[in-house]
């Protein structure tokens, strides 16, 4: 038996949760004003969250859409100004998402999900913060069906087998199979690349009940319809269709198996259910909505349900069997491969250990909180097999080892010896001053440079040189007093990951007018809560000998910041 944990069992709380945990338990209470004016008194124990508390009080006007991962913000509370300064203390995630908010944000506002309750909340008042106002579900829901917008939506049209391969089912263990597709063409995915295709797995399940989890891109359903009409003995004896992720790369195909399988009815949860009915037209879908932890009997086998909210989506989820010990993980631990291989073992794991954490710094690096506690959830589940969403099977305990280690360190940005230059120049001075950064780098020694020109790399790549890279140096001209457009990009990519942990500095060549460009970058920098290390380097036009000099003494003094970062 392996657990989801096999080595290094650390457990992937902070010290400030650790510290909440071993507090006492005795009662306290406050009180919630509702958005609807009404008052709730809330019972709590010491070091719970105050969104744990209302969960338990069965409080859940106060929960938000992300299931209280300091990320959707909908559970902000405004607190009375004289209580502000003596409730626990906000930490970095909270006011990260804060800052963030769609909502109105006051000095006296806080996330229930992030404030911890101490004695000091006892007796407390807090106010629900009212939230931006909502086009009204049902209209939107009709406006979407009326105008189409989804390609997804138009007739499915079957298709002939490229190859029999593509139409080829997997067996992973007796009565368990693949049933995906092989998408070896696509080249993008949301904007970032993958240069090596990818997977949309679909699994099957044959017991007294016939379960399909998860479906193909839409594009592909046919192929993948003929497998599940293979596997279940024809359409009409297929059970259940679990769907773990509502994202249409997964999710797209339910439709046209609606249309063919009478009586199969959408496992899922209260979330993907919503999410489902807003992209696709559910109104005849016989829906199993499945609450966290609930099981549902096969015959032989026991299917169990754990949301794992944001890691990806709000309302992601994996499906377990507990008589093979097999998890049907979803996005997490996916990676972008193609292959004709099923499992980790019959490719090479450098490549698709390099494909997760391109998936990774992608896809979840904004996202490590709900990962962390999905990790922590998971955790305590034992597994023989790992089946994501994308790419290969985990059945080798090694690798499963490694990749669940190296989802712990990405999920921290654990900085390794790595600095990243990433710059942009339009006559070469800006790069002059690039390299003697680097220059100055190498002469510390110890320290690993990436030279990253924002038009000779793709974004993509750019995010997953920086997830574990211990600092990054951003290097732009002044372009009509600010950043040029394409460091711009690259930045609002990465401000929008939150890479955390990084030290930092900016620097820049300019014509007749000096701050705009380092501006713009200190600005980006600052809202990933980089440290800044040392204070820009500026040069008018092409860098003379003053400004390399500047340029050689800030490579040294960043790489000197690396290595004593490391050292703690
Ligand atoms: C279209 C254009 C707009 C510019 N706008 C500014 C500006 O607003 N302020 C400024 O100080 N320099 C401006 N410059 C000058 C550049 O910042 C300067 O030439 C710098 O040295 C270019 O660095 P690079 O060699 O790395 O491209 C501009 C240059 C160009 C070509």
């Amino acid at each position: 038996m392996l657990s989801f944990f096999t080595s290094n069992k650390k457990p992937l709380v902070n010290k400030v949760e650790q510290v909440a945990s071993r507090l006492f338990t005795s009662t306290y209470k406050l009180n919630v004003v509702l958005r609807d004016g009404k008052k709730k008194e809330i019972k709590y124990k010491k070091g719970e969250t105050l969104y744990d508390a209302a969960t338990n009080n069965k409080v859940f006007a106060v929960l938000g859409q992300c299931g209280g991962n300091m990320s959707c913000t909908q559970c902000q509370i405004y607190t009375k100004e004289e209580d502000f300064g003596k409730l626990y203390k906000m930490r970095p995630q909270e006011k990260d998402a804060l800052g963030h908010a769609n909502e109105r944000i006051e000095e006296r506002s806080r996330l229930s999900c992030g404030l911890i309750l101490d004695e000091n909340a006892d007796g407390i008042e807090v106010e629900m913060a009212p939230l931006r106002k909502r086009k009204k579900k049902k209209k939107r829901v009709k406006k979407n069906k009326k105008r189409n917008l989804h390609p997804q939506d138009t007739e499915y049209v079957p298709k002939q087998f490229d190859s029999t391969f593509s139409s080829a089912v997997t067996k992973i263990v007796d009565d368990i199979y693949w049933a995906g597709y092989v998408d070896f063409a696509v080249r993008d995915f949301h904007g970032y690349l993958t240069p090596n295709g990818s997977t949309y797995n679909a699994y099957f399940i044959k017991d007294e009940k016939n379960v399909a989890i998860d479906s193909v891109k839409y594009p592909f359903a046919d192929r993948w319809l003929d497998k599940i009409e293979y596997l279940s003995g024809g359409f009409d004896k297929l059970d259940y269709i679990v769907c773990n992720h509502a994202e249409p790369d997964h999710s797209s195909s339910i439709q046209y198996l609606m249309k063919k399988a009478p009586y199969a009815e959408v496992v899922c949860n209260e979330k993907c259910k919503t999410t489902l009915s807003q992209h696709f037209d559910t109104s005849d879908w016989k829906f199993r909505v499945v609450n966290h932890g609930e099981s549902l009997k096969l015959g032989k086998r026991t299917l169990s349900f754990y949301n794992t909210p944001l890691s990806h989506w709000p309302e992601s989820m994996v499906s377990y069997l507990a008589a093979e010990q097999i998890l049907f993980s979803m996005d997490i631990l996916g990676q972008h491969y193609a292959s004709s291989k099923r499992f980790d073992d019959e490719v090479k794991w450098d490549d698709i250990e390099h494909e997760a954490k391109i998936y990774y710094a992608n896809i979840l690096m904004r996202l490590s909180v709900p990962v962390q506690k999905s990790l922590k959830l998971l955790g305590g589940v034992p597994v023989k097999m790992i089946l994501p969403s994308h790419g290969q099977i985990f059945r080798n305990p090694e690798n499963i080892n490694k990749m669940v280690q190296n989802y712990v360190n990405w999920s921290k940005c654990t900085p390794t010896n790595k600095i990243v230059i990433i710059y942009d120049t339009m006559w070469n001075s800006t790069e002059k001053m690039a390299y003697h950064i680097l220059d100055g780098i190498q002469k510390v020694g110890g320290v690993d440079v990436k030279l990253m020109n924002v038009r000779r790399n793709h974004i993509t790549d750019i995010a997953t040189e920086v997830l574990d890279c211990a600092a990054i140096v951003v290097g732009s001209p002044v372009l009509n007093e600010h950043i040029m457009p394409e460091i711009g990009s690259a930045l609002t990519y990465l401000e929008g990951l939150r890479p955390q942990n990084k030290l930092a500095m900016a620097f820049g060549s300019y014509g007749w007018s000096a701050g705009g460009a380092v501006k713009d970058i200190n600005r980006y920098l600052n809202s990933i809560r980089a440290k800044i290390v040392r204070p820009e380097v500026l040069s008018q036009f092409a860098p003379n000998e003053d400004v390399i000099e500047e340029c050689h003494k800030a490579g040294e003094e960043m790489a000197k910041a690396v290595l004593e970062h490391l050292k703690k």
